[in-house]
């Protein structure tokens, strides 16, 4: 189905710190989601607008994840605006979670959503929700080049790939050209990568124990107002820059704030989740 022939589609409009999603009730998989009409979808001139889709399917529905259908009845199909397919979303789940919250598909307490990266557990509370995007695993060593300057920092596993990197201040962060994407090492990250640029150590903000500002550029979409497993990533590397095995992070991205606790093995990721609105495709 291409956004020609899908007239009468339902479809919700939600953000999370401003990274923005089409959502696409589609609870018994019908709908043939190519990465056509993913595009067409989150065109911000020809279509809705969006960082992405999030396809809301029920596990037992999907094959990609019928193997979790015992432990999540919901599945977030999630794709990129260049209709590429991701294996995780942490601003998207949290979006995701607030539909099923609203239409009473889910919750009110802690539930359990299934990604292409495993099972994601949820925790709504009032107008934020968190979700579990797992401990960070940090892997090797690179550098990420924009323009002619480089910037070194680290590998870093969400579930999906991320590249942090440091940057020496905000101002620093904001003066970046991130219009086209960082040029990256394929060898040490073969599947592409999201790639933040942080400013680390800035001053203390209520109850954090580590405060950043960063901004991101998404595989698949460009630059983005925010990014949840970015912000879990850098949390990852801000602690450990810190000396800290756990703590909490006050992440400041171009859409807001997110606030990551890493504690064991959860990364718990907080912030606003909203819906904006409703409508039908009309061709
Ligand atoms: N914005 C997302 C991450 C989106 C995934 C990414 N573009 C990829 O290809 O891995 C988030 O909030 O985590």
């Amino acid at each position: 189905m291409s956004i020609a022939d899908s007239g009468g589609l339902r479809f919700w409009k939600g953000h999370g710190t401003e990274n923005d999603f089409v959502l696409l009730p589609d609870p018994d998989g019908a709908i043939e989601l190519t990465p056509g009409l993913v595009r067409s979808l989150c065109d911000r001139r020809a279509g809705v607008g969006a960082d992405g889709v999030l396809r809301i399917v029920r596990s037992a529905k999907h094959p990609e994840a019928a193997e979790h259908a015992a432990d999540a009845e919901w599945f977030m199909d999630f794709h990129n605006a260049d209709g590429t397919a991701g294996e995780m979303c942490g601003n998207g789940l949290r979006v995701f979670a607030r539909w099923l919250l609203t239409h009473g598909e889910a919750g009110p307490g802690e539930f359990t959503v299934a990604t292409r990266a495993g099972l994601r557990r949820v925790l709504p509370a009032g107008d934020q929700i968190t979700i579990d995007a797992q401990r960070p695993t940090i892997g090797a060593a690179t550098t990420a080049w924009v323009g002619d300057t480089s910037y070194d920092g680290f590998a870093v596993d969400v579930g999906n790939p991320h590249l942090v990197c440091a940057v020496a201040s905000p101002e620093q962060v904001a003066g970046l050209e991130l219009f086209r994407a960082p040029r990256i090492d394929p060898e040490v990250l073969p599947a592409g990568a999201n790639v933040e640029f942080v400013a680390f150590d800035q001053p203390a903000v209520d109850g954090a124990d580590e405060h950043v500002v960063m901004r991101v550029h998404e595989r698949g979409v460009g630059e983005t107002r925010s990014c949840g497993t970015g912000a879990c990533a850098v949390a990852a590397v801000a602690l450990r820059r810190a000396g800290r095995e756990n703590g909490v992070v006050a992440v400041d991205v171009p859409g807001g704030r997110l606030v990551v606790s890493l504690d064991g093995p959860a990364a718990l990721l907080s912030g606003p989740a909203v819906l904006v609105a409703s409508g039908e495709l009309t061709r």
